[in-house]
């Protein structure tokens, strides 16, 4: 479990991080979301003691990172993939970490398996392309065996198979009980692992909720159907709180009432109706609508893009 309270980081006149206080429950995966310059890299910093929260505390398991007698051991963290030192192979890397935490060679081999370098272990790591030193970052992050799992950004450079093996990874080391916070602007890929999502912006909390609850609250959901008849059925349904739409491949997007409203007042007035469904947001909507004051760098094409449909 991570517990921060009023955690704050300021960078000269910058502050990077606001005085946010949340919690990251084991069992789950939380999903940290915000723009670029958001401040989820320094957050992640002060929760591994490699940054000093100006004011505020955060701890791992009611202590302070710097408290736990075997880091590696408590805590597994991916920051930065390149931080690996090139000239060393891949397998001397991971033993180098190991030592240091009187962690022995059969556990340096789990975790090069687990993460599919077996083939490239003796090679140096300097020849690595990003995704192959994602995967070494992550095996890093295993190699204590930790209760806690952060990673910034994981699933960047790593091919379909990489994603998919890094979603798996964390889904698992959830449903051993494990806290598992996870950063990533890839929004399809975050809705797909993580269960609850802290969303930060100019470093302030924006939403810190169940992803269904984010999705819902910051997205309408709309009843989606088609009929031949759909003046009769616009005639229907119309009302004060009811908005119809017809979208240009037929479909009649209706908001302000469920599916189940809608087929009931067809079926009453005799319309057929031969789809009908019940269409949510994407997380990729809710992120866009929740963070549209509070992008700092945003580029001019974008500018003008709404969040809603
Ligand atoms: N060492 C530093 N010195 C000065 N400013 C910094 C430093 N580290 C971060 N900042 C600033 O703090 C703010 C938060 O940065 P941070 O890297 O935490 O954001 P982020 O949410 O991780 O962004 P990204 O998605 O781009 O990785 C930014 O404005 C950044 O420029």
């Amino acid at each position: 479990m991570i517990t921060a309270e009023a955690l704050m980081k300021r960078y000269g006149n910058k502050v990077a991080v606001d005085g946010i206080s949340f919690t990251v429950e084991p069992g789950q995966v939380t999903g940290f979301l915000g723009p670029n310059g958001a401040g989820k890299s320094t957050t992640m910093r002060m929760i591994v003691g490699l940054d000093k929260p100006n004011s505020g505390r955060v701890e791992v398991n009611g202590r302070q990172y710097r408290g736990h007698r075997a880091p590696l051991q408590e805590v597994g963290v991916l920051l930065d993939a390149r931080a690996a030192h090139s000239g060393r192979t891949a397998y001397k890397h991971l033993l180098a970490i190991a030592a240091t935490h009187g962690i022995g060679a059969t556990r340096v081999h789990e975790v090069i398996q687990m993460a599919g370098l077996d083939s490239v272990a003796r090679k140096r790591v300097g020849g690595f392309s990003l995704g192959m030193r994602q995967r070494l970052g992550i095996a890093t992050a295993l190699l204590g065996d930790p209760a806690t799992i952060i990673l910034d950004e994981p699933v960047n450079g790593l091919d379909p198979e990489g994603i998919r093996w890094v979603r798996t990874l964390m889904r698992d080391l959830a449903a051993e009980g494990r806290t598992v916070l996870l950063s990533s602007h890839l929004m399809s890929e975050m809705a797909q692992t993580a269960d609850r999502l802290i969303v930060v912006g100019r470093g302030k909390i924006l939403a810190d909720d169940s992803i269904t609850n984010v999705i819902s609250r910051a997205t309408r959901s709309v009843t989606r159907v088609r009929t031949r008849d759909t003046q009769r059925l616009v005639d229907t349904i119309a009302g004060t709180e009811v908005v119809a739409s017809v979208m240009p491949d037929g479909a009649v997007e209706i908001q302000g009432m469920t599916a189940e409203e809608v087929a009931l007042a067809a079926s009453a007035s005799g319309v057929v109706l031969y789809e009908v469904a019940s269409v949510s947001g994407s997380l990729e909507e809710a992120y866009l609508a929740l963070t549209a004051g509070e992008v700092e760098y945003r580029s001019l094409a974008a500018a003008g893009t709404g969040a809603h449909r």
